[in-house]
C-alpha cells in the first residue's frame, strides 16, 4: 500500500513579481511528522497555504493522496485540517458554536465537536464567547477545527504561538496521539524544541529554498549537541551582531 500522503514535486511560487518560493519538493507519509522552521520572510506560511489549497503554485504540482487541487479539489480538500497562523473568529458566537458551525460545513457529528474541545481543554468554557478567549485558548480552539473531520493531512503554520508551558507540553501530547492514529502532519515553528520533540523531518527554509533538511538525529551528527539550533544559528544568524544566546546556552 502507498503509505505517501503529500507530495510536492518542484514547487514555485511568485508573489508580486517576485519569487518567494524557489524550488521546493518534499513527500509525506502516513503517521509521519515535518517541520518547516526557518527565518521570517522566508517562505514557511506561503508553501503551507499553498498545500491547503489556498494559493496555487506558479509551477510545479502538490498531490495529496494523489489527488490535486486542479483535477480533483473535492477529494483533495476532504483530506486536509488547516490550522492558520492567524483568523478572525466571528465575534459573537461561542466556541462550541464556533465548532459546530465548521462541522455543518463538514458534515461533522456534534459528538465530534465535544470530542476536540474535550482534547483541546476548552470543555468547560464552551458557552464562553470567543471574543473573550486569551491567544492561547483561541489558537486551542483553531487546532481543535483542524482535527474535526479526522483529517489524512494535518497543516498548521505557527500552531504553538501563544501557548503556555502546559498547554505547549499538552501540544507535543497531542501530535503524538494525532501522529500514532496514522495521520500525517506538516506544521511550521519558529520554536526549535517543538521541531525536534515531534517532528520526524526538519527543513529549513531559507529566501524560499530548501537550505537544510534532515532528520533530528542527522542534525545532531552534523551539528553536535545542539543540532537545530546550531543549524538555525549557522543558516540565519547575522554575522556582525554578537550571539548572546550561544553564551546563554553554554553549561
Ligand atoms: N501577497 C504577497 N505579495 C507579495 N509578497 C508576499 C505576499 N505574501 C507574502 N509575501 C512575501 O513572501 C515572503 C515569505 O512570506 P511568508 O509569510 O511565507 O514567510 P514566513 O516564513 O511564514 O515568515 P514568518 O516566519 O515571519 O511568519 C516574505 O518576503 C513576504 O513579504
Amino acid at each position: 500500500m502507498d503509505r505517501i500522503v503529500l507530495e510536492l514535486n518542484h514547487i514555485q511560487k511568485e508573489l508580486g513579481g517576485q519569487l518567494i518560493i524557489h524550488d521546493a519538493s518534499l513527500k509525506l507519509a502516513q503517521g509521519e511528522v515535518i517541520a518547516l522552521c526557518g527565518g521570517n520572510g522566508a517562505g514557511k506560511s506561503t508553501l503551507l497555504r499553498m498545500i491547503a489549497g489556498i494559493l496555487q503554485p506558479t509551477a510545479g504540482e502538490i498531490r495529496i493522496k494523489g489527488k490535486t487541487w486542479k483535477k480533483d479539489r473535492k477529494e483533495y480538500a476532504h483530506q486536509i485540517g488547516y490550522m492558520p497562523d492567524d483568523y478572525l473568529f466571528g465575534q459573537g458566537l461561542s466556541a462550541e458554536e464556533t465548532l459546530a458551525f465548521w462541522a455543518s460545513l463538514r458534515k461533522v457529528s456534534s459528538d465530534r465537536v465535544s470530542e476536540v474541545l474535550e482534547l483541546v481543554g476548552l470543555i468547560q468554557v464552551r458557552k464562553r464567547k470567543v471574543s473573550s478567549f486569551s491567544k492561547g485558548m483561541r489558537q486551542r480552539l483553531l487546532f481543535a477545527q483542524a482535527l474535526l473531520a479526522k483529517p489524512s493531512l494535518l497543516i498548521m503554520d505557527e500552531p504553538t504561538n501563544g501557548l503556555d508551558p502546559y498547554w505547549m507540553g499538552s501540544f507535543v501530547e497531542l501530535i503524538r496521539y494525532v501522529k500514532n492514529e496514522g495521520h500525517a502532519i506538516i506544521f511550521s515553528t519558529h520554536q526549535l524544541q517543538i521541531a525536534e520533540a515531534i517532528s520526524d523531518y526538519v527543513l529549513f527554509l531559507k529566501e524560499g529554498r530548501i537550505a537544510e533538511e534532515g532528520t533530528t538525529a542527522s542534525f545532531i551528527e552534523r551539528y553536535g549537541p545542539y543540532g537545530l539550533s546550531a543549524a538555525f544559528d549557522k543558516l540565519f544568524a547575522f554575522p556582525d551582531l554578537p550571539l548572546l544566546t550561544k553564551e546563554i546556552r553554554q553549561p
